[in-house]
């Protein structure tokens, strides 16, 4: 093999551990009754409390859990998964057709730096809305939206309809979601779903993995958390996500589990809730022999939204941990930085903590 990118080489202290820790602890928690069409009937409330309940003590103890009978038909998944397969088989001079630019953050690339360190990784993404609206720019003044629309590849030629359905499945998934945090939080069921309205800004990331030469030096995709409301991710049979235990640090690998999706409280949850709910580190390890696919869904509110803690789960004596923002500001400040290397650190929620 010739020589690796220098831009790769995580600091010592982040590099992965080779011997893992996996993750007995990371709930499994199953939806089935969210399928029946009468479950929010009385018939169902004793069910619908525990399932709640679950959710909650996942999402304060982990911060991350997986669902089981979600509801989201095998088929679209296994398209899904299929049509990425195919995607990234193409020649890197065919993936470029749809390559994302500094204008638009959507298609295919390669480059991605999280925390300034390159990831061992090539991904797709397509946006659920299309258009999507966000800010022209990260700069505060200015005021200029853009549209960004998805780009096609021409092969595999089912590609756009099989990501036009599955992100749809996401974004129903993502709903049943939303209300069961609600309730956990001890708000309205549908208290969040109004933040995701036909001007959300949410999107599918297909993720591929190479194998990689160096997989103690460097990550698939560095030490990270979401900046979103939550994530719906899809893993493959290999593995390599790793979520930074919340009781005592360790890095703990999340097993696969076939057919269930990997959910985790994001950002906006963490401030939403006023931190009743935190987002949690999480990390992608790349081994030498397979590579590794994986789709996440992120969910994101509009571009205009401002967020901040929930009056509802603010009192007197547990004040507002956090200032508005901007969502869409802090969305494109996110994209040019992790387009670009930059020298300063990337834009987190903490610095916007009261
Ligand atoms: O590939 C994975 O398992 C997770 C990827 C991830 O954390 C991300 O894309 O934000
Ligand atoms: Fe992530």
């Amino acid at each position: 093999m010739g020589e690796v990118d220098p831009a790769f080489i995580q600091d010592v202290e982040h590099r992965p551990k080779l011997t893992i820790t996996e993750a007995e602890g990371i709930p499994v928690i199953d939806l089935s009754i969210l399928n029946y069409p009468d479950f929010s009937s009385e018939k169902y409330s004793k069910e619908l409390e525990t399932l709640v309940a679950e959710i909650g003590d996942a999402s304060k103890k982990w911060g991350f859990f997986q669902v089981i009978n979600h509801g989201v038909p095998l088929e679209h998944r296994e398209k899904m998964e299929l049509a990425s397969r195919k995607f990234f088989a193409l020649s890197k001079e065919d993936k470029r057709k749809v390559g994302r630019d500094e204008f638009n953050p959507l298609g295919y690339y390669d480059t991605e730096h999280t925390k300034n360190v390159r990831d061992w990784k090539e991904v797709f993404d397509f946006a659920l809305q299309n258009p999507t609206v966000i800010p022209f720019s990260p700069d505060l003044d200015d005021k200029q939206l853009k549209q960004l629309n998805s780009q096609w590849p021409d092969y595999p030629p089912e590609f756009r309809e099989v990501c036009e359905v599955y992100v749809q499945e996401m974004e129903k998934l993502s709903y049943k979601l939303l209300e069961l945090i609600s309730l956990s939080l001890g708000l309205s069921a549908n208290r969040l779903n109004g933040f995701f309205d036909e001007e959300q800004t949410s999107f599918v990331r297909l993720n591929h993995y190479p194998p990689c030469p160096i997989p103690h030096l460097a990550l698939g995709v560095g030490r990270h958390k979401d900046a979103g409301a939550l994530t719906i991710l899809a893993q493959d049979n290999v593995g390599g996500l790793e979520v930074k235990s919340k009781a005592d640090g360790e890095w703990i690998r999340v097993k696969p589990t076939p057919h269930a999706y990997i959910i985790n409280i994001g950002d906006l949850i963490q401030v939403w809730s006023n931190e009743e709910y935190e987002s949690v580190e999480h990390r992608v390890m790349v081994n030498s022999e397979r590579e590794r696919f994986s789709i996440p869904f992120f969910l994101n509110p509009a571009h205009y939204t401002w967020v901040e803690p929930l009056e509802e789960l603010v009192t007197e004596k547990n004040p507002a941990k956090y200032k508005a923002y901007n969502w869409g500001k802090f969305f494109t400040m996110r994209k040019d930085s992790n387009f670009k290397k930059h020298d300063v650190e990337n834009i987190q929620i903490y610095h916007f903590r009261a």
